[in-house]
């Protein structure tokens, strides 16, 4: 099958973007698979489709698939890639479109200065939301919130972390650590995005607080590996600072690719606003193999 594509990315989060608003091309886990390797395909962290509106009251839908080839719910810099996307094929002239995700209905907006704004929703305390097994575990008090302490093996030697969790849409583990440039990311990434008390996996965020407006922050993404930056782990991270005591409710976020900016008035049913930059790379046409 021939298929036609966009490269994107967003902070150096990258996506092959697929218009699939004449109708779905129905690919395969395998295909997606196919598509995000880096040697084989076109490369990208995920794979993102643009579908025709699944209802009144909403633009699109947003299907995202990691490179791994599963779906997932949701994906913030692919989200403000899809504004642009979708502005430049003439898709739609609005300057805000409401798009439906596996988690709910995100609202991109295109700024005057290129970059965009995505309302991603508010965020999502509940364990079993998350999905989060706290069986058998006890909230630690931190900072006027709490983490959880978690094994990383059943050895007595292996560390424990002490993980905020969340969800914004997709579910997210986030730790503290005095310096993203030696956080123990591969080591700790894996072990953590596959803990058994995380049934549907977990993006692993590494959270560097330089001030109160200003953080740096790496992820192990679920399905992807680290990547260059996560939208939606920035929005985890901050709420996660935010409610630990340690953020004010708008702050700079450095990502290995690029700065987000995200906003957070505090109370649970306030929406996450992330902001940021979203560059269309190339297009281009590809013979993806049906068999995969
Ligand atoms: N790996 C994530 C999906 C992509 C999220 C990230 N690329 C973003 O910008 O939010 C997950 O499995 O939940």
């Amino acid at each position: 099958m021939r298929i036609r594509f966009t490269k994107m990315q967003g902070a150096g989060n990258d996506f092959v973007v697929l218009d699939e608003t004449a109708g779905p091309l129905g690919l395969t886990p395998g295909q997606y698979r196919f598509l995000a390797d880096r040697h084989f395909g076109v490369g990208a962290d995920q794979i993102l489709s643009v579908r025709p509106s699944p209802a009144a009251g909403v633009d699109f839908q947003y299907v995202i698939h990691n490179a791994d080839g599963g779906e997932v719910e949701q994906c913030g810099n692919g989200a403000r890639c899809f504004m642009r996307f979708v502005r430049e094929r003439g898709l739609t002239d609005k300057d805000v479109v409401r798009v439906q995700t596996l988690s709910g209905v995100i609202a991109p907006r295109m700024n005057g200065d290129g970059r965009v704004t995505v309302d991603m929703g508010p965020p999502v305390f509940e364990p079993a939301r998350v999905p989060f097994d706290t069986a058998g575990l006890d909230p630690q008090p931190d900072g006027g919130w709490h983490t959880w302490h978690l094994a990383l093996s059943t050895e007595a030697d292996e560390p424990i972390v002490a993980v905020a969790v969340l969800s914004m849409g997709n579910p997210h583990a986030v730790q503290l650590v005095d310096d993203i440039e030696t956080a123990p990311v591969a080591e700790q990434g894996p072990r953590i995005e596959h803990h058994p008390r995380f049934p549907q996996r977990v993006n692993a965020g590494f959270l560097q607080v330089v001030d109160r407006t200003h953080v740096r922050l790496r992820v192990f993404e679920r399905g992807a590996g680290e990547t260059l930056a996560c939208g939606t782990g920035a929005c985890a991270a901050v709420v996660a600072g935010i409610r630990l005591g340690q953020l004010d409710h708008r702050v700079d976020v450095e990502t290995r690719g690029g700065i987000l900016t995200i906003e957070w008035a505090g109370d649970e049913a306030d929406p996450v606003l992330m902001t940021g930059p979203a560059v269309t790379v190339f297009a281009g046409e590809i013979e993806v193999p049906d068999e995969l």
